[in-house]
């Protein structure tokens, strides 16, 4: 490993000072969530030629190679080899054999970062080298385009060194949120998953105004718009959604008729349920394959 000699510490590991330059990541399983974190890593001011992201197909890896200029590999034994931050992107049923698989070739140090819903700290400390700092993190995909949120916790034998570092190099993809362990799986239910209720909203709006007679095209813009300008309403003015709700809806205006479809819908009471059965979902996962 080489890493920037003045800021590396007597532990092998990461850079320590918590800058983002001269740290070497690798990424394994670059999928649709590992690729937004790849983004927000080079966005943080990681370089991209300290940037190893690993695929299965050869095509995606080409992909990622054109759009980001990385190197990319089907090789994950060797993608690890001199990364001082590991990140596990693929999907929670392969983490297992992907740590297995991994595990002996990881430099001393390394940080192991996991975007797995579900499985806790505990199932990578058990399979990693006693003493693997490992971060588990739940980031979201408008981290593609920096917009993303991203909860992490470190594990027992994380520094705060690593996690810090961690932190900074999510950072480029958005809020990053530290959170309790315990706590992780409701963010996933909330923030991890919530691009995708957001975009099932604006397609239902979009597709209720075809019904009204706009074009789809017409129609999606200004779904899309109507929530993008409504998120930064809430953002800038930091006003309750009830009350920026209230201003909306006139007395015996058309807002509150609208409304009324939506409770008569139980639409607030399905985002409860949903919520939860996402919750609860991500408590699954960690049994089936903890
Ligand atoms: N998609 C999302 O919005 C979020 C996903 N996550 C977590 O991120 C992880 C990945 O999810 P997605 O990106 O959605 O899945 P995905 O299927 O898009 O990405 C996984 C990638 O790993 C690759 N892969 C599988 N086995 C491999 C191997 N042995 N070597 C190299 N590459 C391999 C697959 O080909 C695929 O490209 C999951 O653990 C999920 O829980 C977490 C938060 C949000
Ligand atoms: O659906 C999933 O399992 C992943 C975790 C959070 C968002 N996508």
């Amino acid at each position: 490993m080489v890493p920037v000699s003045e800021q590396t510490d007597e532990h092998g590991g990461a850079p320590t000072n918590n800058q983002v330059g001269g740290v070497k990541m690798a990424f394994l399983g670059t999928g649709n969530m590992g690729e937004a974190v790849l983004a927000g890593a080079l966005a943080a001011g990681v370089a991209p030629e300290d940037v190893v992201a690993t695929s299965r197909r050869p095509e995606r890896g080409a992909h990622l190679t054109e759009r980001f200029g990385v190197r990319a590999t089907t090789d994950n034994v060797a993608a690890v080899d001199g990364a001082h931050v590991v990140v596990i992107g693929v999907k929670p049923k392969d983490v297992g054999a992907m740590l297995d698989r991994v595990a002996d070739t990881l430099e001393p140090g390394a940080v192991v970062v996991s975007v797995a819903a579900g499985l806790p700290l505990s199932f990578f400390e058990q399979r990693l080298p006693a003493g693997t700092p490992v971060v588990r993190a739940m980031p979201n995909t408008p981290a593609l385009v920096g917009a993303g949120v991203t909860a992490l916790v470190g594990g027992s034998a994380a520094r705060e060194d690593d996690v810090a570092l961690v932190e900074k190099v999510l950072s480029g993809s958005g809020h990053v949120f530290r959170v309790a362990e315990k706590d992780i799986d409701a963010f996933g239910a909330l923030a991890g998953s919530g691009p995708a209720y957001v975009f099932y909203v604006v397609d239902a709006m979009a597709e209720a105004g075809v019904l009204l007679g706009l074009t789809r095209d017409v129609a999606r813009r200004l779904a899309v718009e109507t929530v993008l300008g409504s998120a930064k309403l809430l953002d800038e003015t930091g006003e309750h959604p009830v009350l920026l709700r209230e201003k909306v809806s006139s007395p015996g205006g058309t807002t509150v008729a609208a409304l009324r479809k939506l409770d008569d819908g139980g639409v607030r009471a399905a985002f409860l349920d949903a919520l939860e059965a996402a919750r609860d979902r991500s408590r699954e996962l960690a049994a089936e394959h903890g």
